[in-house]
Order: structure tokens, then sequence, then C-alpha cells
């Protein structure tokens, strides 16, 4: 059996009197890669920053790669990409490989400098995300969806296990949005780094995902995504409070 990378147990949380989250238990082992689906508004980034241990869970408990969310400290294991992080203006000061490197900041300490070594992590990064040639670019001057890529990068320098992206391609335009999935594609099968993905994108990002979660307050699915896909679409409607409809995009339509 594969290791436990998250392991989520009967998590509550509420915002105030609002019950945001019930009874959340859900696994991700090494090397498996989750789409988390859901409405508007039905708790996928509250249970994102709780598994980063952003937030604390009034009930239940998290563990991240065998030990309680409080007292994990390897936090370079876990790569982070959020939906915000494209948002750099043009003039923003940075180059494609200062912000690809300020991912060590925390395995190198804030105020020392970046060793020869460092500096050949981020430049390897950058050739997994295909970016390598932008190096020397400024990172504003960049498109959303190669600054996002670039936020890839800055999560994979530290040789992270576990990815967790926030609906990563909010502001990527739909002609890059498939080999965005491409390459989260080739991460995840030839880098074996697993992957916990938010996304609104039912039907591409479920053809790639190994696991699907289907959350609106608590899991109303989670398992293989072959099993997902036999459950009708009706099925699918009743808990996602509108009507849903999934169009069964071809594995071909990802590697273009
Ligand atoms: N800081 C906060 N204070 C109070 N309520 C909040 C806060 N953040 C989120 N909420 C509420 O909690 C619920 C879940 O929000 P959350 O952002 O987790 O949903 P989501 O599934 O990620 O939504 P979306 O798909 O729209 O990004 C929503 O009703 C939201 O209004």
């Amino acid at each position: 059996m594969k290791k436990i990378l998250i392991d989520c147990e009967n998590v509550g949380f509420h915002y105030g009197h609002s019950t945001v989250l019930e009874n959340i238990s859900l696994q991700v082992r090494a090397g498996e890669f989750w789409a988390l689906i859901g409405p508007n508004g039905s708790g996928k980034s509250t249970l994102i920053k709780i598994i980063l241990g952003l937030l604390k869970p009034d009930e239940g408990t998290v563990k991240l790669f065998g030990h309680s969310a409080e007292s994990f400290k390897q936090r370079e294991r876990i790569g982070f990409v959020s939906q915000k992080s494209n948002s750099f203006n043009s003039g923003f000061p940075a180059t494609v490989l200062e912000v690809v490197k300020s991912g060590l900041t925390r395995k190198v300490g804030l105020f020392k400098g970046f060793s020869k070594q460092d500096e050949q992590r981020a430049v390897d990064a950058l050739k997994i995300v295909k970016m390598d040639s932008f190096s020397t670019s400024n990172i504003g001057e960049l498109s959303g969806g190669q600054q996002q890529r670039v936020f890839i990068a800055r999560a994979l320098v530290g040789d992270p296990d576990l990815l967790i992206m926030d609906e990563p391609t909010v502001g990527i335009d739909q002609k890059n949005v498939a080999s965005f999935y491409s390459m989260l594609n080739d991460l995840n099968r030839e880098h074996g780094i697993a992957i916990l993905l938010v996304t609104h994108e039912i039907d591409l990002v479920t053809e790639l995902a190994s696991h699907v979660a289907c959350l609106n307050r608590s899991i109303h699915f989670h398992g293989v995504q072959s099993d997902y896909r036999k459950m009708d679409d009706e099925h699918i409607s009743s808990w996602y409070g509108h009507p849903v409809r999934r169009v069964h995009a071809s594995k071909g339509d990802m590697d273009k």
C-alpha cells in the first residue's frame, strides 16, 4: 500500500455559526492525482487551507505524511500554488529565476544567499515546466499561463512529494489550459508527484485525475476516476445544486 500523504478524518469547520465542512474523511496517497470538485462556496478552498495548516479544524484531525498537521515540520514536502499567483503586473522587479529561487527560502533561510546548487535546482524546476528559456525575463512580462507555470516551478524547487493547487487555471486563456493540464499529467506520471487539484473543470480534469472527490459541505463521492465517470449526471446534479452535464473529453485533447 502506498504511503498516505494527507489523511483527513471527520474534519468539520465553521465560520461563525455557518457550517462550511462536516465529516470530511479523505486520504491522498503517494503518486495519486486527485481532483477536488464542487460548486462555488462548497468549502474547497477552506479544506485546502485546513490541509495546509492555515486554518484549524473545529472537529476531526488532519495528518500530513503521518504527522499531525500542527507538528508537521517538513513543509517543503508540499508545494502549493494558489489561484491568485498569476497577478504580477509588468513592472514587478523580479526575474523568473528569482521567483523560482524564492521557493527555497524556507530551506535556505531568508537572509542567506543561494548556492550554485540552489541556482541549478531552480533551472531544473523551470525545465520541468518548460520555462527555462524565460529564466532572465521579468515575471510581469509573461502571460497568465506562463506565470502560472513559473509558480509551479517555484512550488517544485523544494522537491515536494505533493503539489496542492487551488484553481491554478484561473486567468489562463482556454487554449493554454489543456497544455497546462498536460504538464500536470507529466508531473504526476513521470515525476511521481502526487497532486491535489481544486478545479471547476469537471470534464477535462477528471480524465486526467486518478481520483475524484466531490465536495459540497460534506464529501458526496470520493474514489477512483472510473467510478466517478460511471455516475450519472442527474446524481451529480443533485448534490451539486444545479444541473451538471459532463462532456467526456478524450485523452488526446489533453496532449495537444
Ligand atoms: N474568511 C471567511 N469568513 C467567513 N466566511 C467565509 C470565509 N471564507 C469563506 N467563507 C464562506 O465559506 C464558504 C466556503 O467557502 P470556500 O471559499 O471554501 O468555497 P469554495 O468551494 O472554495 O468556493 P469557490 O469555488 O467559489 O472558490 C462560503 O460560503 C464562503 O462564503
